[in-house]
């Protein structure tokens, strides 16, 4: 074995992961993890792979071990353990060193420690990296951000270990340090908003159609055959239909409904928010999640109002309608989300194309689905045009907006939770009306505060009457 040019230091699940998918692909790797335990675990468990395995129980022993250029991917927590890991390396590293941070990092800290570790004279790229465990191990998707420099020096091995979709690895170099964490930030809210939409679909089969967890891992599944297939779908199936070996009961009905967040998602709102990018569905899915961890709270209220009458009349709902909803809500919350990516590249100066982050999204990730190869296709035509808008887009919202209507409508009129659904609803309809009610938010502002509001006959800034 020669002496590895190529680091992962933490060693949990994603790092170790990534380690393996290196000395796979025939890299030499060290690996460091706070504590040694990781390290031992890896090695032990790493078969005819160990061979290219480096182990490193100190920062200085790792860097001693390796050649240069050093390339060191980081995979720990995102915030102060990024920071502090930067801090005990750069001492340690040659002029030309490249540090990789791998974890979900906000990208303005990306920015920073960028500018902080080049002016050092090393170099720092901040990767998006998505897919799980699975991913990571077998071919992660990877949202690159840094110097063309930083760039070639990793690309040999972030390229090898990436998905492939038709043999073009879904790695890529998206922009200026930030970029990689943005475009990963912006992939986690349509994550959220993906995951909301089917769980909402999910409610209407378990509450409005009575549905057994079997029967609707076998819908999801058939979907999984169609416009929607998509890893979600497929493992909302899965999940439907796995067992609780303990009980025997599905699996499904005993885990407690309050979903956890590590914070991309808020990001991705809040980031919007700031922007000025309309990301209603990702919103409602965000809040989705804040209201389900209000456990108690959610259970006072069904104690004091009654939980709504909520079985559907047969065929107020249908499954092509379901599918339906679905597929537009899918359409739009893509659209949304290329639509942040649209403003943040140009807010923060990065050429993002979008075309090219449909692309990496295409295998390896957690929202890879059948779409986003024709929505690569739409973005390289017209890359400044809404998704919404591209003529192939365009006609499957025509055929399936009447869908998530109905499907919407059932739902508010019996008491079924549906924010993400109604929210793309609600977009869509705003984004389809000439005349909004905007006038009357105007009309209200110069009456209290005589911000004063454009006539519709006359150029400039006018009053009212008030
Ligand atoms: N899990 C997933 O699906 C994905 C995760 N990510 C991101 O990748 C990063 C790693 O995630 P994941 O592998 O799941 O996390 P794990 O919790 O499985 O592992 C975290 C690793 O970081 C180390 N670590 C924790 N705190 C510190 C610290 N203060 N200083 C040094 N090392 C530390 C841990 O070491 P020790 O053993 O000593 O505790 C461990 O090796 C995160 O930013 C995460 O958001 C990105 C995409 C997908
Ligand atoms: O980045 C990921 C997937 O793409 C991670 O799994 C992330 O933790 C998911 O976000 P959250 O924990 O907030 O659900």
């Amino acid at each position: 074995m020669s002496r590895p040019e190529f680091a992962v230091i933490g060693l949990g699940t994603m790092g170790a992961a990534l380690a393996l998918n290196m000395a796979d692909k025939g890299f030499d790797v060290a690996v460091h993890n706070r504590s040694a335990a990781r390290i031992d675990a890896l090695v032990e468990n790493a078969g005819d792979l160990a061979d290219r395995l480096t182990p490193a129980k100190t920062l200085d022993d790792l860097v001693a071990a390796m050649k240069g250029p050093r390339a060191i991917l980081l995979m720990v927590p995102a915030g102060q353990p990024v920071d502090d890991q930067i801090a005990a390396l750069l001492p340690l590293l040659d002029e030309g060193d490249l540090i990789i941070d791998g974890g979900n990092s906000g990208f303005h800290d990306s920015e920073r420690r960028a500018a902080a570790v080049e002016a050092l004279g090393k170099r720092f790229i901040g990767l998006g990296v998505s897919g799980g465990e699975d991913g990571a191990r077998h071919g992660p998707s990877l949202m690159a951000g840094g110097s063309e420099e930083a760039w070639e020096r990793a690309a040999p091995v972030l390229t090898a270990i990436a998905a492939t979709y038709e043999d073009e690895p879904c790695a890529a170099l998206l922009g200026a340090a930030g970029a990689g964490h943005f475009v990963k930030m912006v992939h986690n809210g349509i994550e959220y908003a993906d995951m909301q939409m089917i769980a909402e679909a999910y409610g209407i089969m378990r509450d409005g159609m009575g549905r057994t967890p079997a029967a609707m891992s076998d819908t999801f599944s058939q979907w999984n055959d169609g416009p929607l297939r998509s890893y979600l779908i497929e493992i909302s199936a899965a999940v439907l239909k796995a067992t609780d070996p303990k009980t025997g009961n599905p699996m499904i009905d005993m885990i407690v409904d309050r979903a956890g967040q590590k914070g991309t998602g808020r990001w991705t709102a809040i980031e919007a928010q700031e922007l000025g990018t309309p990301v209603p569905v990702i919103d409602a899915a965000v809040t989705a999640r804040n209201v389900s961890a209000r456990l108690e709270e959610r259970q006072r209220g069904a104690d004091r109002f009654g939980e709504p009458a909520r079985p559907l009349p047969d065929g107020a709902v249908t499954d092509t309608d379901l599918e339906s909803a679905l597929i537009a809500g899918k359409i739009v919350c893509y659209a949304q989300g290329f639509a942040m990516l649209a403003d943040g590249g140009a807010d923060n100066g990065w050429e993002l194309r979008l075309a090219d982050v449909a692309r990496v999204w295409r295998a390896g990730c957690i929202i890879r689905s059948a779409m986003l190869d024709d929505m690569a296709t739409a973005l390289e035509q017209a890359p400044d045009t809404s998704l919404l808008m591209a003529p192939f887009f365009a006609d499957l919202m025509e055929r399936h907006v009447p869908g998530l209507r109905k499907t919407v409508t059932a739902a508010n009129g019996h008491g079924l939770p549906v924010p993400s659904l109604s929210a793309a609803l609600n977009w869509f309809d705003m984004m389809a009306t000439s005349r909004s009610t905007a006038n009357m938010i105007q009309g209200q502002r110069d009456y209290f505060g005589a911000h004063g509001f454009e006539r519709t006959d006359e150029e400039g800034t006018h009053h009212g009457p008030w």
